[in-house]
């Protein structure tokens, strides 16, 4: 059965719960962080995280976000909250109409303009992306705030990109790129257990919030907001407030790393 979920009023998140029920369920992502509430947990360690730029493998506008897509290799996540090697499958981001809203973490109540998740898949237990996400420790994405302010070099090669992929559906080439020069100096984080933000909203998501924000231009947010939803030929919609709003925090606690 093919899934028209979306963003806009017919079909978007607020709807999402008649075809996939887990939407209202214990452990739902995003939620609003409140950092005074986040424990410390001795058992945390720092985030450990090495990627090899040469799996970079290709570009999608997939209708929900753009994505960079990287092949297996090594591309680990370890330490933080996780146990084991949680490999790099891709990323994407979600973002607003304007520069004041559009991540799906907020924290006190504050939206940023976008958010970048880096998405993992634990390879010492799983075969597989699909696989690891039917699993409760099958997944580990970590989520990077954009805040406005100074162009990002770093995200323009992204952004160029964006160019090539206006319509749903279009990808091109994308190749020797280091996803590491999108994290912020530092990596101390929030983590609680979640799920995907998007449909099938699967509930395998060690989520790993960074406290420090990157920068992001208004020029390059407009780039991010010149992509489509729709497909070539239809009538065109801008790729925009591709963001789930926070969810009920229900029986968790948020751990804060140190
Ligand atoms: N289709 C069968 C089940 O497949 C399970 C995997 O989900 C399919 C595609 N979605 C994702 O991989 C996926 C990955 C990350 C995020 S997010 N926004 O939570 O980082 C949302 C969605
Ligand atoms: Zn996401």
């Amino acid at each position: 059965m093919a899934h028209d979920w979306g963003y806009g009023h017919h079909n978007g998140p607020s709807t999402w719960s008649k075809s996939f029920p887990i939407a209202d369920g214990p452990r739902q992502s995003p939620i609003n962080i409140v950092p005074d509430q986040a424990q410390h947990d001795p058992s945390l360690k720092p985030l450990s995280i090495k990627y090899d730029p040469s799996t970079a493998n290709g570009i999608l506008n997939n209708g929900h976000s753009v994505q960079v897509s990287f092949a297996d290799g090594d591309n680990s996540l370890t330490g933080g909250p996780v146990q084991g090697t949680y490999r790099l499958a891709q990323f994407h981001f979600h973002w607003g109409s304007t520069d004041h809203h559009g991540s799906e973490h907020t924290i006190h109540g504050k939206p940023f303009a976008a958010e970048l998740h880096l998405v993992h898949w634990n390879a010492d237990k799983y075969a597989n992306m699909a696989e690891a996400a039917k699993n409760p420790d099958g997944l580990a994405v970590v989520g990077v705030f954009l805040q406005v302010g100074s162009s990002n070099p770093q995200l323009q090669p992204v952004v160029d990109a964006m160019a090539d992929i206006q319509n749903m559906g279009t990808q091109h080439t994308f190749s020797n790129f280091n996803p590491s020069t999108l994290l912020p100096n530092s990596l101390d984080y929030w983590t609680y257990d979640g799920s995907l933000t998007t449909p099938p909203l699967l509930e395998s998501v060690t989520w790993i919030v960074l406290k420090e924000h990157i920068s992001v231009s208004h020029e390059q947010m407009a780039k991010f907001r010149s992509l489509l939803f729709t497909k070539e030929g239809q009538h065109p919609c801008h790729m925009q407030n591709n963001f789930r709003p926070p969810q009920p925090l229900k029986d968790r606690k948020v751990r804060v790393y140190p």
